[in-house]
């Protein structure tokens, strides 16, 4: 397991000692029965390859993956979040994350994105609002803008304008490939809360965003005949904390909320970012993927067909959380 999850979960289990987790809970029982059903379905493999939503060209792909993740978060309008963020053509409307993907798939199509091509199309904030234009406006349009001007400067700066050379410094490597995210751009990647206690001040390192980008990497990359080779050290990433797995994980009981929680929730109000309630719900996500996965590959090598990876799990989950009723947290966050 990666550092960072590691951490979380030791500081989960000193907040669980010391009683001052208060709102989430992980219950084993249901872990128990959750992994036996995975053990008797398919596994969801994704190489994310929807028509007109992803470059089909494989390089392009990696690309377009680093990109996008930097700014795939919070697609709810926050003053009505049954209302996300939308896009309509013609015959095809596509919501959320989707929708993110789509702007990009629309004008950039089978380009590589490069430093050069985004500092043509994102030249000025009104620009940027156009490039996302849509039946709802994405929120948090000035954080995505800046968040891309951060891309630009850093690529021009650090990697020759090509994001496939984050991939190249990072030797194919998905823990360099994180490390070298997180330290070269912040404001696209940095995801870290705090617990303060009298006793010590816990970190709860998520990198929510830079994981996603190495698992869609990693699912085109596992696509027959693909043109990327898969990163090493993958299965040393164990979740990816966002506001649809624990909505998922809530549903069939892996995750239980407190009765206050679970108010704020069903009424749909706003839990702020590094408040406890929401470090508790994403790193529960953690503590959670990482029991399953225990559970589900014990005694398997990862080159048996039994084996689940994170990219295999994530999507049940991710996938499973569009049908599900509850709603999920809303929480104004650029980390995921
Ligand atoms: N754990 C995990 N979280 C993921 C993804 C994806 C990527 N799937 C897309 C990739 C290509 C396809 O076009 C899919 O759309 C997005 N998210 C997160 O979900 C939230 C958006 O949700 P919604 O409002 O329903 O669109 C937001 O926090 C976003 O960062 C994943 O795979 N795993």
């Amino acid at each position: 397991m990666e550092i960072y999850a590691e951490k979380i979960i030791e500081n989960w289990k000193w907040l669980k000692k010391k009683e001052i987790v208060k709102f989430v809970d992980v219950n084993p029982t249901c872990i128990d029965k959750y992994v036996d059903t995975l053990k008797t379905l398919p596994k969801k493999q994704v190489y994310w390859d929807f028509e007109n939503i992803h470059p089909k060209d494989d390089f392009a792909f990696a690309r377009f993956a680093i990109i996008t993740s930097a700014i795939n978060f919070c697609y709810m309008d926050l003053q009505k979040p049954e209302q996300a963020f939308t896009i309509k053509e013609s015959e095809t409307s596509y919501k959320g994350a989707m929708a993110m993907f789509r702007c990009f798939f629309r004008t950039f199509g089978e380009k590589n994105i490069t430093s050069k091509n985004l500092k043509k199309v994102f030249c000025s904030q009104d620009a940027t609002k156009e490039f996302f234009t849509g039946v709802v406006q994405i929120p948090m349009l000035e954080y995505r803008h800046w968040i891309i001007q951060e891309l630009i400067t850093v690529l021009d700066e650090k990697f020759n304008g090509d994001p496939i050379n984050l991939y190249e410094d990072s030797n194919w490597d998905a823990l360099l490939l994180l490390d070298k995210l997180i330290q070269y751009f912040p404001m696209s990647f940095q995801d870290i809360s705090h617990i303060y206690t009298t006793q010590k001040t816990l970190q709860f390192p998520f990198f929510k965003k830079a994981k996603l980008a190495i698992l869609l990497y990693q699912g085109r990359s596992s696509k027959t005949n693909s043109q990327l080779k898969p990163l090493s050290n993958f299965n040393e990433i164990i979740a990816v904390e966002d506001y649809r797995v624990p909505q998922y994980l809530n549903s069939v009981g892996v995750l239980n909320y407190q009765d206050d929680l679970k108010k704020i929730i069903e009424k749909q109000q706003i839990i702020l970012p590094h408040q406890q309630m929401e470090i508790e719900i994403r790193a529960a996500t953690t503590v959670a993927n990482s029991l399953i996965l225990e559970k589900l590959n014990s005694g398997l090598k990862a080159d048996d067909s039994r084996y689940w990876s994170i990219a295999n799990l994530d999507a049940h989950e991710w996938f499973g959380a569009q049908s599900v009723d509850f709603p999920h947290h809303i929480t104004p966050t650029t980390a995921y």
